[in-house]
């Protein structure tokens, strides 16, 4: 937020010189880490035993997007952002003129964390230059495009609530950025703290230094994913982690305030480790829903389709819950006379509900909301 006479009377500063702690009460984060690292890898191993994991890791990243860009008072649904890709898919040239601001934002937080997730993937590591990448596409069209995308900040930034004046919190100072920068960064890929509580001190800290004019929030929870896979927590870089604090979301601010205000890193380490505990809890509910629905509607397309194609048909609604219906028929594998009549079946049954008819040379817009109904948060 920027500055204008706003009262400091309760504000707590940067932390300066406390990063990493010296130490931290490690009696009481033992049962919280045991408990967070063992949830994490029942989760692990769920996602890695899945066959085609990407069709119930896909929906995953979504509900992160829009459920961390809502903490930022970003609204969009889950529908909305799978519009949105539906009309980028399409060929779409007025793909930013015509959509909502807060769906841009959303979709740009699932394609930075898409993007982010394959770069560290193909092995760029976990620094600078890939948190301002992520920054980078984070705010690249839309209200963020102003924001300096991809630039660290150059005047000093607050939190706060911006319509009662306050600020809570004052984050380090533009001058003293860079060394903190780095010095993160090297924590992050050289400390010897154990990787969950490496990821938690790492967050915090980003979140103090608030690097950026705009998108701290989003990509400080990015980073946590991309921390988690880096350090071997989880063998894949997928995990979302938007929804606990969400939900939390005064406890987790207050948390954070009280590392500056009071050094009380092992509190805020513990409200970490437990969120990372029952989060992991949530997406295996989540991962198994979508897998059950996924067996489920694999009879219904059987039965409504009566086509050798039906599994084609089942995969991809499930990997584009919204689409046009041209593209069905160019992408699905089936031959185009087919997925025509396929799509039109998927209808008449109900499976597909009609956003828009088609209109002339515009192919019909349709969702598929058995997975979609899932996925609302
Ligand atoms: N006292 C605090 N100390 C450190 N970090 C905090 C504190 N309070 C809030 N935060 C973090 O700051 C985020 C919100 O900051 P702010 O409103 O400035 O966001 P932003 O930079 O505009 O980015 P985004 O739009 O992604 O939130 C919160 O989601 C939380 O992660």
């Amino acid at each position: 937020m920027a500055i204008k006479a706003y009262d400091l009377a309760d504000a707590v500063s940067y932390h300066e010189g406390a990063f990493p702690p010296k130490s931290l009460d490690y009696e009481r984060l033992l049962g919280p880490l045991e408990e967070a690292a063992a949830s994490l890898a029942r989760y692990d191993a769920k996602i890695s035993g899945m066959v085609n994991g990407e069709l119930f890791l896909a929906p995953l990243r979504r509900q992160d997007a829009v459920t961390s860009s809502r903490m930022e008072g970003t609204i969009s649904t889950i529908e909305d952002l799978y519009r949105l890709e539906a009309e980028e898919d399409s060929g779409s040239t007025d793909l930013y003129r015509d959509a909502r601001h807060d769906d841009i934002e959303t979709y740009l937080y699932s394609r930075a964390l898409r993007s982010a997730q394959d770069a560290l993937a193909e092995g760029m590591p976990l620094g600078e230059h890939l948190i301002r990448s992520a920054h980078q596409q984070l705010l690249s069209a839309g209200r963020g495009a102003r924001k300096r995308p991809g630039s660290y900040k150059i005047e000093q930034n607050y939190i706060g609530d911006e319509r009662r004046g306050k600020i809570y919190y004052v984050p380090i100072a533009p001058e003293q950025l860079e060394p903190a920068m780095a010095a993160l960064v090297q924590f992050i890929n050289t400390s010897e703290t154990r990787p969950l509580i490496r990821t938690a001190l790492a967050h915090v800290e980003f979140e103090a230094l608030h690097p950026f004019e705009d998108g701290n929030g989003r990509i400080g929870r990015m980073l946590i994913t991309l921390m988690l896979w880096r350090l071997g927590v989880l063998s894949q870089p997928n995990f979302f982690v938007s929804g606990y604090f969400e939900t939390h979301k005064d406890e987790y601010v207050e948390r954070m305030r009280a590392v500056s205000a009071e050094g009380d890193w092992t509190g805020w380490v513990i409200f970490f480790l437990q969120a990372m505990h029952e989060q992991a809890t949530v997406n295996i509910q989540t991962a198994d829903a979508i897998f059950k629905l996924h067996s489920g509607m694999r009879e219904r397309f059987r039965e409504v389709l009566n086509s050798q194609f039906h599994d084609q048909a089942l995969d991809f609604v499930f990997a584009s819950p919204v689409f046009r219906n041209d593209r069905f028929v160019e992408r699905s594998g089936i031959p185009a006379t087919t997925a025509r009549l396929l799509s039109r079946r998927l209808v008449d049954a109900g499976l597909l509900r009609t956003l828009q008819p088609a209109a002339g040379r515009r192919a019909a817009l349709y969702a598929f909301d058995p997975l979609l109904d899932l996925l609302r948060v």
